[in-house]
């Protein structure tokens, strides 16, 4: 599905849901949403038949309408941070830990992107992937290779994805065979994929490019002020990775035994900035995070991958009570889904991990305020994300003036008693959600936040331009 297909007026009829707030996940159950040829949203109505809305907005009669059957409509979603490359290995981590983890499984994979062909499966293979998750915005690493990155903004533009693409920056540390030979180089490719980048969306209205330092063990304190510098020449956004496991904190503290901390090290290199996503954040002191808080750096939060590699179980709820911006992260493949939703459910089983490891004289067993609600996480995923790449304006909800980037959800209905051939309702249209219906608008976006996956994502839109699509989305 190509992003030039075109864009018309289109009016989006029946239930959508939408997070408002951090807590506060509104559901409408007739709603009419009515998106102009720019991709935006020109009004939201509620609980209005839509012969009184065509009387209401004139100029709308001949918009095409598309409704959403069993289910409803949701806000793309936003991942803030996940390594494109490394999709063959998702899944593939063993027992390894983050350091061993990069040398056994992803050097090798990554180093292997000097071929343009493997780059062009690999990246038409995962954008595709992430897109049938309802991924809109994703804020990708690539590798080292300035071809290949270019390649990936190349395919993100033209499947209509939005997408902050990354040149990875590495100078030590790192298999020679796999290493930038010089500060100089790191800067130079790094500049030549901004160009790029820019050049093929100059408004970049789509694609942005993202400087990439890997993580401070694996650059020089010069490469790191380089990459900084060219930060601050280009106005471009930054990626890295901060305090994702407790060795790798200890190698930081030895590679720059003169930083205050990991963070500080970012800091000295003028890393830290408004636009900078720093993943994982689990071991962060408090001083740490009120440094990133005063930068306005922004956090990507990826439990899946956390959990997967035994980095560690991030506080969320005191990174947000300390009024850090966070957005959800999928990380493959130290995470081991493509999926957001997946994420949403590990951000919540995370911040379970948290209550009940974390016993405190008033709440011996259960440290409840801990815990994530269903709306908070979905908030991540799709609000918080849009802050974290700098869209709040333009995405993350369904307002008045803001892009429609959306996802359609599908969800079944087992049959009534009669027909218990057909467990699963129509040819399983709810893929592996179950309606029995009882349920109310709350409980069907509840069962498919716990029990959904892509197969209940039957349509994909990134300003109003339909990008993906699957058998069961009948416009
Ligand atoms: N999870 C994860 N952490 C990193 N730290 C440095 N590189 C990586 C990576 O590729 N994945
Ligand atoms: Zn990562």
């Amino acid at each position: 599905m190509a992003a030039s297909s075109p864009v018309s007026k289109t009016i989006y009829l029946g239930p959508f849901a939408h997070c408002v707030t951090l807590a506060e996940l509104e559901i409408c159950e007739k709603g009419v949403i009515g998106v102009d040829e720019q991709g935006v949203i020109r009004f939201v109505e509620k609980e209005v038949e839509i012969e009184d809305l065509r009387a209401k907005f004139e100029g709308w009669e001949d918009a095409n309408v598309v409704e959403a059957r069993n289910g409803f409509f949701f806000p793309g979603f936003i991942d803030t941070h996940t390594h494109a490359p490394q999709h063959p290995n998702t899944g593939l981590f063993g027992k390894t830990t983050l350091l061993d983890w990069l040398d056994t499984y992803t050097f090798p994979l990554e180093s292997s992107f000097s071929s343009i062909d493997k780059a062009s499966r690999i990246y038409t293979n995962f954008v595709s992937r992430t897109l049938s998750h309802g991924t809109t915005t994703c804020a990708y690493f690539a590798t080292r290779h300035v071809e290949a990155t270019n390649l990936l903004a190349d395919i993100c533009l033209a499947r209509g994805q939005r997408a902050l693409v990354g040149r990875v920056c590495m100078d030590r540390l790192s298999p020679d065979y796999y290493r930038d030979e010089s500060v100089e180089r790191a800067v130079r490719d790094s500049q030549a994929c901004i160009d790029y980048v820019r050049s093929i969306d100059a408004a970049g209205s789509i694609v942005r490019p993202i400087i990439t330092p890997r993580f401070a063990p694996s650059c020089t304190a010069p490469c790191l002020a380089g990459l900084g510098k060219l930060a601050q020449e280009t106005d471009a956004f930054i990626q890295t990775h901060v305090s994702e496991n407790t060795s790798e904190c200890e190698l930081v503290k030895e590679l720059f035994p003169d930083s205050a901390s990991y963070t500080h090290v970012y800091e000295e290199a003028a890393l830290l900035t408004p636009k900078t996503i720093l993943a994982h954040a689990i071991h962060l002191s408090p001083e740490e995070r009120k440094l990133i808080k005063e930068r306005g750096s922004k956090i990507s939060h990826c439990p899946a991958s956390n959990t997967a590699l035994t980095s560690g179980c991030c506080p969320v709820r005191e990174l947000l009570n300390e009024g850090l911006t966070i957005g959800l992260g999928t990380d493959v493949s130290g995470g081991f889904s493509p999926s957001i939703l997946e994420e949403v459910r590990h951000a919540i089983w995370t911040s379970r991990f948290v209550a009940m490891g974390t016993p405190t004289a008033s709440t011996p067993t259960l440290n409840n305020a801990a815990k994530l609600s269903t709306a908070e996480a979905l908030y991540l995923a799709t609000r918080g994300g849009a802050a974290v790449v700098g869209l709040e304006d333009q995405v993350g909800g369904f307002e008045v003036g803001k892009q429609f980037d959306a996802q359609m959800i599908q969800l079944g209905s087992v049959p009534e008693e009669g027909d218990r051939e057909g467990a699963f309702g129509e040819e399983g249209a709810g893929g592996p959600v179950d309606l029995f219906g009882f349920e109310s608008a709350e409980e069907k976006v509840e069962k498919w936040v716990y029990s959904g996956d892509d197969r209940n994502c039957v349509a994909v839109w990134v300003r109003g331009r339909l990008v993906h699509k699957t058998a069961r989305y009948k416009a």
